[in-house]
């Protein structure tokens, strides 16, 4: 069952079509990636999922019912790109003044806090103020914030921009987690190897418009451009690859990039079995969304990396 379904959105400002006509489902529990180039209308979308902006036209529904924002802002939890913390106040006093206006009372706020500060190695800041972290210690608490009170929905905007390795799989494991626990969460970022290892589902904002929206795999899938990493047990000569059935893409002593046009991979796993080549692999390369992301933003192919060559 969807949590949220954008219905044919639109937010326009004077000379801008920031949201021009989208329309999106996200179901309960997903991890739902928002990806767009700079000035796609992302972060427009998001103040309208917000409630900071109205629409100009369409609907949102929210957990089966019209998107009311005045209540329903309870059960979302927004960290945007811009950090809002208060740099004089002391990170404790913070989070429970923070935790305590979503809603929760002191008693359970302070438990909360308590448990998340010391999932996340943070129980020795409790004193500190907020002008005293680092970027990435901010940007840990930040995220505390943004969970603590439970939301149904929550929206992190480069959630990981400024995290070290170890701090970054830290909040991974965390929004698993609570994806796990039932919370949908909407991902924003220009970060593509992350959109691929977290988020379930994907859709892709260009000017405004919803240029994809689907699976990582079925995005890869409907991308992809037959293109294969065929290696072998010994180097390869000009006459083995002097045939018609595919075009060589690049070639390295025992390996080869090919793409395939008209040829099945079984007529060219044959073609080389009868050449006396013995194979050693042989894979489809589906294009990264990082290619898929570029290609459909600057119109140019996924395989522009690799160019023809002569056999
Ligand atoms: N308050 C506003 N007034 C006028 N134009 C705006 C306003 N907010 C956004 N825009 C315009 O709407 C378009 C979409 O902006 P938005 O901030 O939603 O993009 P974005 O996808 O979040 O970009 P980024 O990845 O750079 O954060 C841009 O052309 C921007 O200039």
């Amino acid at each position: 069952m969807p949590l949220l379904e954008l219905n044919n959105l639109k937010k326009y400002f004077a000379t801008q079509k920031a949201v021009d006509d989208i329309s999106l489902t996200i179901e309960k529990g997903q991890i739902f990636g928002l990806l767009g180039p700079n000035g796609a209308g992302k972060t427009t979308l998001i103040r309208m999922i917000t409630g900071i902006f109205y629409p100009d036209e369409g609907e949102i529904i929210f957990d089966g019912k019209k998107f009311d924002p005045l209540n329903d802002i309870a059960h979302i939890g927004y960290m945007p790109e811009e950090r809002g913390l208060y740099k004089k106040m002391k990170i404790g006093e913070q989070a429970l003044y923070l935790a305590q206006l979503k809603g929760l009372n002191r008693y359970d706020a302070t438990k909360k806090i308590r448990e998340w500060f010391s999932r996340l190695d943070m129980e020795s800041w409790w004193n500190k103020k907020v002008e005293d972290l680092s970027k990435g210690m901010q940007q840990k608490m930040q995220f505390v914030t943004t969970v603590l009170h439970e939301p149904k929905l929550i929206i992190l905007d480069e959630p990981f921009s400024g995290l070290d390795p170890v701090n970054a799989n830290l909040i991974k494991d965390e929004i698993y987690n609570l994806s796990k626990r039932g919370a949908t969460i909407i991902f924003s970022t220009h970060r593509m190897e992350q959109v691929e290892e977290i988020c379930d589902h994907i859709a892709l904002v260009n000017k405004g418009k919803k240029i994809l929206d689907g699976t990582v795999q079925q995005v890869k899938h409907q991308y992809k451009e037959n293109l294969f990493r065929v290696t072998f047990a010994r180097n390869l000569t000009p006459e083995h690859l002097a045939v018609d059935l595919f075009k060589v893409m690049s070639r390295k002593d025992q390996e080869l990039i090919l793409k395939l046009e008209y040829a099945s991979n079984n007529d060219i796993l044959q073609y080389f079995i009868n050449q006396g080549l013995p194979i050693e692999s042989f894979n489809e390369m589906l294009p990264s969304l990082n290619d898929i992301f570029i290609r459909l933003v600057e119109g140019t192919p996924v395989s522009r990396q690799f160019q023809e060559v002569n056999q």
